[in-house]
């Protein structure tokens, strides 16, 4: 039988060279095993093992169905590793369910064992196999930061700890971080009695480390197994609160399971490169790299080059011609005097059109911390406006029928419906077919490209949780069970858009032109010099005219009812007009044009009293009642920790049809209740959409996602053919001069920690020092809970950019915000590796992070199941998802939809209309359900308060159930 060695070398087995080569081989890159228990720290394991290792690891899910089923399949792959490690995760280790395949690895047979590290759920799923007792801790410990000490067997050779450093007591032991609340309780015959009591030395399973908790506890932290090569961790040996010292006790576990390994002369057999790999990657395949795979089956060069044969009425429209090669044309000038982000707003846009505002709207708050460096204040830069959204090509998808996304043209009419890729891959490939070099644009953070929203219900569908989609039937025309036909993403091709800096103070006005180097044939678009030179000339027109209308407006007046609404510009789409009507499954939305304004304008005004607006919130004692059951869920080991949320509802009276002056104000509304919360609730994320269905208005203190270059000195770059380590194997596409300056940073931003700054029943003296916040965020309780969120953001990170490329520069500062103070990570990783952004863009990182990390809790994806149980199935919709953009140049900035209210055009209940918020935080076992809640009201009163502030009259009411 032959074998390929990695790099391709023929091998004959069985011949003296080959056991040579073999060993050689194995010696450079060692296989490692991951089982994955969907946990939401394995990527940031994966990246240890690899790095400090130097090992190949691959990962399989515990559940892996074939697996499970065919013993033989299963001792197949087992051969192929030099070693296993068993993950953290949920559950519990004597459920099936959550230790899955762990259970195969303990009882494998004696003279084939694969050494074996379990970590966490894996060291109790290996002291459970073997005798030992596990059970549930008196309280949980996520997230808690321990010293973990060895044990004089930890010492000894085969120990595992026994290169961790003596310090001056005699004892070695490091800081550890720990997510369980499940814990050993006795091993092999000894008997203990639960936390606190010590354990024996027994039967097969050795004791190697402790942890002592300040409440008396004494908790097991590793074992080894007499006879067979398996070790086990308890504490979190990748958490970025672990210290480094401890690493060591990898490098020792693995040098044990090499020397098991040699000393039963196990062969670790060599993948058939033919063979389609079982065990997957951490890292998943680049959007882009997936789109040039099947665009090479079909013979294409883009995804929507094929798409002519799916076109709507037989329109041959090929959207290859739109837009690709774009030209960035622009004007920067000072900021007028006098004006305002929301005056330039009504000046340019009208209050009643589709609309995309993304806006810096703290930037003028004073600086109330000043003089204190323990404090950032995050003030946004830049407040970018989307203009002629009503033109813009738009993108919509719903969960569940991702494979099938629509393109809308100008009046929404759809022009296109795909199947087969991700809408994912589309937006890569659309993106990246009209690229500009970023030489062109350094001077804006956005230059036009993709702006829009992704709901929470799309995060969840793409981890796996789609309980909210009808099963049955065919999965491309599921009848919704879901009530309704919002799309869960929905991005505009933004060519025409305008960029304030509030620190230089300039207005950059600025349009993508058509390019017309598209091969003719392809598009069937007859393209030459003339009509390029046109759009050209049209675009410089266009960007003049935005600058003298800026310049020579007198921004001291208060604009003209008139002048704002009306937008003189003929060729503009008309305001949108309220629209009256139901939704029906078959048909869609059916219009009741009976029901809706007339147009005359010589109607008298209504003289009957307009029915007050009903607020209702969610009911405290509810609420109380549910963070009780997240910490059962949380004692069980089920969850680490869950972001809990409520929604409040606003239902408000749609005016009567003939009250136009009532209707022009409806109109307005969204508009005018942005000004409030911007004005109330300054914010460096806020944002304005009117946008496709819905409406949303945003004071949200939270990035989740950036991605940008970071320009790097030119020496810094390896040339990939002076080294030759095993990263370096495949040889290096050809770079381009400028990727050669650059590396793409992806930064997140989670925010966990919140603190109100009037006084409350849990501070009753309010909290107004900078110093004070300090020290109540800075207690265990929040630190763990941002701990638990950074090393999920880690995960998420590592997931995209690979093995070692993940750092957390700022680990839990605090930022002071108009009504809180929130503790706030930093996480970066480094897209560059193979390919740069050539394979990798920030919207792999973008696809691969969602819903947000700080918006579900840990581990994401039974968490998210969790909560969709305790949040009664609600979706949450708009709120927990993300807006913002990702430019022609690759750049992108994406906030987590909090503190916002929005409505969608449907979602009417009679002749209401209905305006949500949602609020919440998350919940550990540290939490006290008082806390919680308050925590909850305090998240909402900004919101909350601003929509008060709108009405003269209303009623509010608790919301049962
Ligand atoms: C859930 C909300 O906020 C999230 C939860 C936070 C927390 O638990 O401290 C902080 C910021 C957000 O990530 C909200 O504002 O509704
Ligand atoms: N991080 C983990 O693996 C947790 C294991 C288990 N679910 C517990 O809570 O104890």
């Amino acid at each position: 039988m032959a074998e390929n060695t990695d790099d391709g070398e023929k091998m004959v087995n069985g011949s003296p060279d080959h056991w040579i080569r073999h060993q050689r081989s194995q010696r450079t890159t060692p296989k490692i095993l991951f089982l994955d228990a969907y946990d939401s720290f394995t990527n940031n394991i994966v990246s240890l093992l690899t790095i400090l290792l130097d090992a190949e690891v691959r990962i399989i899910e515990i559940d892996d169905e074939v697996l499970l089923r065919d013993d033989e399949a299963w001792t197949v792959e087992l051969k192929k590793y030099d070693a296993v490690v068993c993950g953290p995760g949920p559950g519990d280790p004597h459920f099936d369910r959550d230790v899955g395949l762990m259970q195969r690895v303990w009882k494998q047979n004696e003279d084939e064992t694969v050494p074996t590290l379990g970590i966490c759920l894996g060291f109790q799923s290996l002291v459970t196999e073997f005798g030992g007792r596990v059970e549930r801790l008196r309280r949980g410990l996520h997230g808690r930061v321990w010293r973990v000490d060895a044990a004089e067997e930890g010492r000894r050779a085969g120990g595992i700890f026994d290169r961790i450093q003596v310090d001056q007591h005699g004892k070695s032991g490091f800081q550890a971080t720990l997510y369980h609340s499940l814990g050993v309780v006795e091993v092999g015959n000894a008997k203990g009695s639960g936390d606190g009591a010590k354990i024996k030395n027994a039967n097969d399973l050795v004791p190697l480390a402790w942890a002592r908790g300040e409440e008396g506890e004494n908790i097991l932290m590793g074992v080894r197994h007499d006879r067979k090569p398996f070790w086990g961790l308890q504490y979190h040996p990748e958490s970025v609160c672990t210290d480094e010292s401890a690493h060591e006790v990898l490098r020792s576990w693995f040098g044990e399971a090499k020397k098991w390994n040699e000393k039963q002369g196990r062969l670790v057999q060599q993948s058939n490169p033919d063979e389609h790999p079982r065990a997957r990657r951490a890292i998943r395949p680049s959007l882009l790299g997936d789109v040039e795979r099947t665009a090479r089956l079909k013979g294409e060069r883009h995804l929507v080059g094929r798409s002519k044969e799916t076109m709507w009425g037989g329109t041959c429209m090929n959207l290859d011609g739109w837009g690709v090669g774009c030209k960035y044309k622009a004007a920067t000038f000072p900021f007028p005097r006098g004006a305002s982000v929301p005056e330039i707003f009504e000046l340019l846009n009208g209050v009643d059109r589709q609309a995309i505002l993304l806006d810096s709207s703290n930037n003028a708050i004073e600086d109330k911390s000043s003089g204190n460096p323990n404090l950032d204040v995050v003030r946004g830069r830049y407040s970018i406006l989307a203009l002629e959204v009503d033109k813009a090509l738009r993108i919509t998808c719903q969960a569940g029928r991702r494979e099938a996304w629509q393109i809308h043209s100008v009046s929404s009419n759809v022009i296109l419906e795909h199947y087969g890729e991700s809408v994912w891959q589309f937006l890569a490939d659309y993106q990246h077919s009209r690229r500009i070099p970023l030489e062109k644009v350094k001077h804006v953070p956005f230059a036009g490209g993709f702006m829009g929203y992704v709901t929470y219900e799309m995060g969840l569908h793409d981890i796996g949780v789609d309980d909210f989609l009808n099963k049955k039937g065919n999965s491309r025309w599921k009848e919704p069970e879901r009530g309704h036909l919002r799309p869960d993403l929905c991005f505009a091709w933004v060519d025409r858009s305008l960029v304030i800096d509030h620190d230089t103070g300039l207005v950059t006005v600025q349009c993508l032109v058509r390019e017309g180097e598209g091969d003719e044939k392809d598009t069937g678009i007859d393209e030459d010099e003339d009509t390029d030179m046109l759009w050209i000339f049209e675009a410089e027109e266009w960007l003049d005219g935005m600058r003298q209308k800026l310049q020579r407006h007198d921004w001291g007046q208060v604009l003209p009812l008139s002048e704002r609404e009306g937008n003189g510009d003929a060729r503009l789409p008309r305001p949108l007009p309220l629209v009256y009507g139901e939704l029906d499954w078959k048909e869609g939305f059916k219009r009741d044009m009976a029901k809706e304004p007339v147009s005359t304008g010589n109607t008298p005004r209504s003289t009957t009293p307009m029915p007050k607006t009903v607020i209702s919130t969610p009911d405290p004692k509810k609420y109380e009642e549910k963070v009780r059951k997240c910490q059962e869920y949380i004692a069980k080991g089920d969850s680490y920790e869950l972001c809990l949320t409520e929604e409040t509802k606003f239902v408000r009276p749609l005016p009567d049809r003939r009250d136009v002056g009532a209707i022009k104000r409806t109109e307005r509304f969204p508009w005018e209740l942005y000004k409030e919360l911007r004005r109330k609730q300054p914010a460096p994320f806020a944002s304005f959409m009117r946008f496709g269905d819905v409406t949303m208005v945003s004071a949200s203190p939270e990035r989740f996602l950036e991605y940008r270059p970071r320009y790097m000195p030119r020496k810094l770059i390896t040339n990939g053919h002076s080294s030759h380590t095993h990263h370096e194997k495949r040889p290096r596409k050809q770079l381009t001069e400028e990727d050669e300056n650059i590396d793409w940073v992806c930064t997140m931003r989670p925010m966990k920690g919140t603190v109100r700054k009037a006084p409350s029943a849990a501070y009753p003296k309010g909290v107004y020092a900078a110093e004070e916040a300090r020290n109540i965020l800075h207690t265990e309780k929040e630190i763990a809970e941002n701990l638990m969120i950074v090393d999920l953001v880690r995960h998420d990170l590592h997931g995209v950019c690979g093995a070692g490329k993940v750092t957390v520069p700022r680990l839990m500062g605090v930022e002071e915000y108009k009504s809180v103070w929130q503790m706030v990570t930093v996480v970066e990783g480094v897209l560059s590796g193979e390919g740069g952004l050539e394979h990798y863009t920030g919207l792999d990182v973008l696809a691969a992070s969602l819903p947000p990390g700080s918006m579900t809790g840990a581990p994401k994806k039974r968490s998210c199941e969790i909560l969709r149980e305790l949040e009664d199935r609600r979706e949450r919709s708009m709120y927990s998802g993300v807006v913002g953009y990702m430019d022609v140049a690759g750049r992108g900035d994406w906030s987590v939809n909090i503190r916002c209210l929005f409505r969608w055009d449907d979602d009417v209940d009679g002749n209401n209309e209905i305006w949500r918020a949602g609020a919440g935080g998350a919940v550990t076992g540290l939490s006290t359900a008082e806390g919680e809640t308050e925590e909850m009201f305090t998240k909402l009163a900004g919101t909350l308060g601003v929509m008060r502030g709108m009405y003269d009259e209303m009623e509010e009411i608790a919301r049962d159930g």
